[in-house]
């Protein structure tokens, strides 16, 4: 069987890869799974341990990145976010593409190690857009929000390495750009 696409989907904090991401990744064409990060940050309300992320204390997580667990890590806004290395490994080699919702250091980490992997980064409308988006979510407070949209100027600088830039301005037709990015992608592989 061959193996799975590495998927890498990155944007500004509040851009709305999770949204954008919940229109396709049940397409079945595209044959996807979801690689479940650990974090050190507190879980939000209604997000669920090993679902949305591993919530982890910070002695786990080093000692995780001291064993070589992570395929990726960064540090983001005062907490970690990382890959566990382990399950891509597994879903890629059942032939599952593979999907990595993943700020930029962190996909610098990917593309480095695996050159083939797909990337695409999610910018919003405008900065104000982003803004809004963020502060509408009531997920973080004012002082988390003005980090993450100080972060979001820098994040904004890393596009170059990006394969694919999407919009999204309108959530389905960011979804469905996505969608033609990666059944493109899948179709060239197969013909590899
Ligand atoms: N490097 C890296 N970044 C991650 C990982 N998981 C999530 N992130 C990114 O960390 C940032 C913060 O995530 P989060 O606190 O959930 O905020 P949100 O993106 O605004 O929902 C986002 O850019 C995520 O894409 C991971 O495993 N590794
Ligand atoms: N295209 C869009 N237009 C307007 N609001 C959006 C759009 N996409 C997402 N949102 C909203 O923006 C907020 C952030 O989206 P979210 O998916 O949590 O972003 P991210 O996962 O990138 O942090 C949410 O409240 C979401 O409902």
């Amino acid at each position: 069987m061959k193996k799975g696409l590495l998927i890498i989907l990155s944007g500004p904090s509040g851009v709305g890869k999770g949204t954008v991401r919940r229109y396709f990744e049940n397409d079945e064409r595209l044959n996807l799974a979801y690689s479940t990060s650990m974090t050190t940050r507190e879980p939000r309300n209604g997000e669920i341990d090993g679902k949305d992320y591993f919530f982890t204390s910070r002695q786990d997580f080093e000692n995780a990145i001291k064993n070589g667990e992570l395929l990726e890590y960064a540090e983001f806004v005062g907490n970690y976010y990382g890959t566990p290395l382990k399950e891509v490994e597994k879903l890629r080699n059942e032939g599952k593409n593979v999907i990595l919702e993943i700020e930029v250091q962190g996909a610098t980490q990917v593309q480095e190690k695996c050159p083939d992997a797909l990337s695409i980064f999610i910018i919003p409308p405008s900065m104000e857009e982003l803004e809004k988006r963020i502060r509408g979510r009531k997920t973080e407070a004012e002082e988390i929000v003005q980090q993450r949209l100080a972060k979001a100027a820098q994040e904004m600088k890393m596009i170059p390495q990006y394969k694919y830039i999407v919009c999204n301005d309108d959530p389905k037709l960011a979804a469905e750009l996505i969608t033609t990015i990666i059944l493109r992608h899948i179709e060239l592989e197969e013909n590899k």
